[in-house]
């Protein structure tokens, strides 16, 4: 979770006196290291490429979707799902950037958390401001499956992307804590994304397939979970590259 992460969009000095929340809006006035092409790397790390609408073209970034042939395809917009599920409001991109904070490990971090949640999309770090889709502290439960389950529904991909330093808890978000799977009475807000991504879209399946009873509906679902590593003489590259169909809860944890 560091800060030059070139998909955050926007980074301002904390002024001392003003509220977090007011803060965290905060544009700088003028940004004299404004990269070319928003794709290229800032040349200071600690300066972040700016988002905003006027950068996104009209067409869409995600590739072309096939035709639907499912009576039940409909374009799902991510903002509608979010306010059905009590979720934060999402800009409208194929992307979605959240923030996990992880709390401290007695035994291994030492001194005072350097990362502070501002507002729901925003955090510091060291008193310097940087926003987010979305920020979810140490407290927080986890919703951000609920729009990937019904995009798949709908028959669009998805993908979830853990990003962050070892240790910094991608696995945790992922799986949950060590052993959950194999526990049954952990408790559901335990859980990680991937058990309660899954469990969802069974459900959600069962649920469509009982409503459209008349019609044949039938759901492919292909996962595959893939460590993207990176080789001092290779490059970066996908480790164990898989893809298996499952329709079971222990076809996923297998
Ligand atoms: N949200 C959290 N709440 C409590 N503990 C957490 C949380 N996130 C991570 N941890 C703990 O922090 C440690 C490191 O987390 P984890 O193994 O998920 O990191 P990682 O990013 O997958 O590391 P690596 O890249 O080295 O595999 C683990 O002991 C995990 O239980």
């Amino acid at each position: 979770m560091l800060p030059r992460n070139p998909i955050a969009r926007d980074t301002a000095e904390l002024p001392s006196s003003s509220s977090p929340s007011s803060s965290a809006k905060t544009r700088p006035s003028s940004r004299k290291h404004k990269p070319s092409k928003e794709n290229d790397p800032p040349s200071d790390h600690n300066i972040i490429v700016p988002y905003s609408p006027s950068h996104v073209k009209s067409k869409s970034p995600l590739p072309p979707r096939p035709p639907s042939s499912n009576p039940l395809k409909r374009k799902l917009a991510l903002d509608t799902i979010a306010a059905e599920n009590s979720l934060p409001a999402t800009t409208d991109s194929g992307v979605k950037v959240i923030v996990r904070m992880r709390p401290l490990r007695k035994d291994k971090d030492e001194g005072d958390p350097i990362v502070q949640k501002i507002s729901g999309d925003s955090l510091s770090i060291n008193g310097r401001a940087f926003t987010f889709d979305s920020v979810a502290d140490v407290e927080a439960t986890q919703h951000v499956g609920v729009p990937l389950v019904e995009n798949c529904l709908a028959g669009f991909n998805s993908s979830v992307f853990a990003y962050g330093q070892t240790g910094s808890g991608k696995t945790y978000t992922m799986w949950g804590p060590a052993n959950s799977l194999a526990e049954e009475n952990v408790a559901k807000e335990q859980q990680g994304l991937t058990p309660r991504v899954f469990e969802r879209l069974f459900a959600r399946i069962k649920e469509e397939q009982t409503k459209h009873s008349d019609q044949q509906l039938n759901y492919q679902c292909n996962c595959s979970f893939l460590e993207i590593r990176e080789d001092v003489k290779s490059g970066v590259y996908v480790e164990n590259l898989t893809e298996n169909q499952v329709s079971t809860m222990e076809d996923v944890t297998q």
